[in-house]
This record gives structure tokens, sequence and C-alpha cells, in this order.
């Protein structure tokens, strides 16, 4: 069994949005953080969520993505498992969304420094009841496929951050996740690593038929993607998606 085939693409559903944003807000205190942003999210789209700092980018990837709960608006995701209101879910439920349905990869890269490459991939897949050698396997078959063949079993600490976040990307493709969003992945990295990096987070997400959401302060990564997304103060001001 390839990669491919343990996490395979969803089946083709191009008219319904994986992920659909109603008028989303969301308030901290004094602070709209979200002021009212309604976004749809296609399948196998890769969309780069760009703005100024504070003008509400990772907020509207946590609402997206279930970490954090909306002050107002809904946010419904659509995979072939089928619809559910991410926003009305309770904590347990979205947890276990995120950890079902979802794959992340964060700029600190939210890897284990103790375990090894193939035990940080494999534990995505053990949380989920695959037992632990199955997910040993197709853990090491998604660190061929990403170049990191021979590195299976170093700790993240012994390896490049160009290679930590390849283990990031493999982590979060391992369990077939539909939609992977991803928080300034390449932020870390000098400009040629970022450019592979994020080749190689496209290639394993939107050439596999799934939905990536990158935000990212960096062009040239949001150039790599096939929508920008602009945010000020927390409104979407700029879709290149409208604008074509
Ligand atoms: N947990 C929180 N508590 C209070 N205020 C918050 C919290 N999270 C975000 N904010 C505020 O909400 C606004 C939007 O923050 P957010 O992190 O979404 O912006 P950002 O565009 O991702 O910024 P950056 O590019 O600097 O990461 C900011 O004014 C921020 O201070």
């Amino acid at each position: 069994m390839t990669a491919h085939a343990f996490a395979s693409p969803p089946p083709t559903r191009a008219a319904v949005p994986v992920l659909r944003a109603r008028g989303l807000t969301k308030t901290y205190g004094m602070t709209h953080a979200l002021a009212g942003v309604d976004l749809d999210l296609l399948a196998g789209q890769s969309v780069a969520v760009m703005g100024a700092s504070g003008s509400g980018k990772t907020t509207l990837l946590h609402c997206l993505a279930g970490i954090v709960r909306p002050s107002s608006g809904s946010v419904v995701l659509t995979t072939s498992q089928g619809s559910v209101e991410v926003s009305a879910l309770p904590d347990s439920q979205r947890s276990r969304l995120r950890r079902e349905r979802l794959g992340f990869v964060f700029q600190e890269g939210l890897l284990i420094p103790e375990l090894t490459a193939v035990e940080n991939v494999a534990l995505a897949l053990m949380l989920r009841g695959v037992p632990r050698p199955a997910a040993e396997h197709h853990a090491g078959l998604w660190l061929q496929h990403l170049g990191l063949a021979g590195m299976e079993d170093r700790r993240i600490g012994q390896l490049s951050g160009g290679q930590a976040q390849r283990v990031a990307i493999a982590r979060a493709q391992v369990t077939g996740a539909e939609v992977v969003f991803a928080d300034e992945p390449t932020g870390a990295l000098d400009h040629a690593t970022s450019r592979e990096v994020m080749h190689a987070l496209l290639q394993a997400t939107v050439g596999g038929g799934r939905t990536v959401v990158v935000v990212t302060h960096d062009d040239a990564v949001a150039a790599q993607c096939q929508r920008v997304v602009r945010l000020r103060d927390g409104r979407v001001v700029a879709d290149s998606l409208e604008q074509a």
C-alpha cells in the first residue's frame, strides 16, 4: 500500500464548499478580531490568507478549524463524511473533529521533540486507533514521499527547520485529512527552503484533491497558492477569486 492509497483523495465535490463561513465575528474584550467574514473554500483549493499584523488572520484560521468558537456566525465543514456545523459543536466534539478530519501545520510544528520523526507522524494515526506497527509503516511511507527517507529515526531536534516542517506536513496528511490548516508554515525558513516546504505542502494536499488554508505574511508563499484572501481589521478586503 502506498502513502497515497492510505490517505486516498476524497471524491470530487466541486460545487459544494468544503468550508462555508457566514457572518463570522470574534470579539476579545474591546477588540473585534473578526468583524463579519463570509468565505467559501472549495475542494482541492489552496488559499493564502494575508493581511497586516493584527488583521485577524490567525483568528479566522482558528474559527474555520474549530480551535476557537466565533462570537457569532457559522462555519460549516462538508467532507466525504458529511456536513457539520463546526461553530455549533461543544469543545469535546470540536477536538475530535480536529483530530479525525482536519490537519494542522503550524510554525512551531507542534511536533514532540522527544519522539522521532516516524513516531511523531505515527502518533496521529495511533490517536485514531491504528495499531503502532501499521501506524509506523504508513508514517514511514509519508516521510519517504516527502523526501525524508533515512531520517525516520531522528528526533525532531536532529532535523533542519525545513525537514521538521516536512514531518509536520506528513503528520497533517497521514490521516487523510481533507482540509489542512497552516499558520506561517514557513515563517522560520530561508527563501529556498520555504519554497520547497510550500511545494511539498501543496503537492501533498491540493495534489490529492484536498483543501489547504495558509496564513502567511510572505508574498512568495501566497504566490504559490491558487487564491489569496486579504484581511483588514477583521474583514475580507480583497479576494483574488472574485477579481478573477
Ligand atoms: N486570545 C486573545 N485574547 C485577546 N485578544 C486576542 C486574542 N487573540 C487575538 N487577539 C487580538 O485579535 C486581533 C487579531 O489577532 P490575530 O492573531 O488574529 O491577528 P493576525 O492577523 O493573525 O496577526 P499576526 O500577523 O500578528 O499573527 C489582534 O488585535 C489580537 O491582539
